[in-house]
């Protein structure tokens, strides 16, 4: 079978500056894959060039198994987009955005009253169908945005920072969905700044920085490449952070420390290691 997303070299430019720098990675069928990095980073320039929005300057690409540049009409009809850009018409009703989205992608009736009704329920939206957008919570549009972006059945569905701005409760409610659309089959590429959604999530993570892919792999091997210890040390006013192969590793340090003073050790965690591969932290 071939992958779900497959880019090989992909530069990306704006006016000679490079925002997209030799970016290659694939992601197979079936698979949850979370692009985490910093503002800036290149996670949004990725996803539009994967969705058709935007060319890539250079490099190859392949969605669904067709040539992102050849074949752009096909790439389109199997993916689904969910963008913090792209939002739901608020001056048209719920069931109207639907039917628009719908039309547009030819679906026949009554193929599209019937799936239009299925995805509304799904979302949990039906009792709103007649709502106006503008009247809904932030999450309700974000719930219609994702059921809009099913209704022409994609397999590969992409979905730029979902939970973004979401209280804690609906950013949940999201990520139940998410998992369960995957369970149906559904493979998905999301970005995100939020560490604990990629844990939740992601079956593989990709961490970018400054338009590169620094980092590519399961949580389990990120810890294990970086180290699965961590010690805490504190220095005056701040902390460093010492990573070793295992937890006990970590603790046999401290122990052989003459003075243990503001150490401590623990497991370490995404949001360590991408600390350690940026020098940043995210929220
Ligand atoms: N249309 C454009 N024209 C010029 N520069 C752009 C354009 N779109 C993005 N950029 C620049 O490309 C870089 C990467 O932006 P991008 O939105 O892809 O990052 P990101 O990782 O998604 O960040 P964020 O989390 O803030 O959305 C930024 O420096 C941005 O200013």
């Amino acid at each position: 079978m071939s992958a779900a997303v497959s880019l090989q070299n992909v530069y990306k430019s704006y006016n000679n500056i490079s925002v997209v720098n030799d970016l290659s990675f694939t992601i197979q069928p079936g698979e949850i894959f979370g692009l985490l990095g910093p503002n800036g980073a290149g996670k949004s320039t990725t996803i539009r060039m994967l969705t058709t929005l935007t060319k890539p300057t250079q490099g190859q690409v392949e969605v669904a198994g067709f040539d992102l540049l050849r074949q752009s009409i096909l790439v389109k009809q199997y993916i689904g987009v969910v963008l913090q850009q792209t939002s739901v018409d608020n001056d048209l009703s719920v069931w109207e955005n639907m039917e628009l989205h719908g039309r547009l992608h030819h679906i026949p009736n009554p193929q599209r009253q019937q799936r239009i009704g299925q995805w509304l329920k799904y979302v949990e939206l039906a009792d709103r169908r007649d709502s106006l957008v503008k009247t809904l919570s932030g999450g309700m549009k974000r719930r219609l945005q994702i059921a809009r972006a099913l209704l022409h059945q994609p397999q590969i569905l992409f979905l730029d920072e979902p939970t973004v701005g979401l209280d804690p409760q609906t950013r949940r409610r999201l990520w139940e969905i998410i998992l369960d659309l995957n369970k149906q089959g559904m493979t998905i590429l999301l970005t995100t700044h939020y560490m604990e959604e990629v844990e939740y999530l992601c079956n593989r993570i990709g961490i970018m920085d400054g338009g590169k892919l620094i980092s590519l792999g399961t949580l389990s091997q990120l810890r294990s490449q970086y180290g699965e210890g961590l010690v805490m040390k504190q220095v005056e006013e701040r902390w460093e952070y010492l990573f070793f192969p295992t937890l006990e590793d970590a603790n046999t340090f401290i122990n052989q420390q003459p003075n243990k003073t503001g150490m401590m050790a623990r497991s370490s965690n995404l949001e360590d290691i991408f600390v350690e591969l940026t020098g940043r932290r995210l929220d």
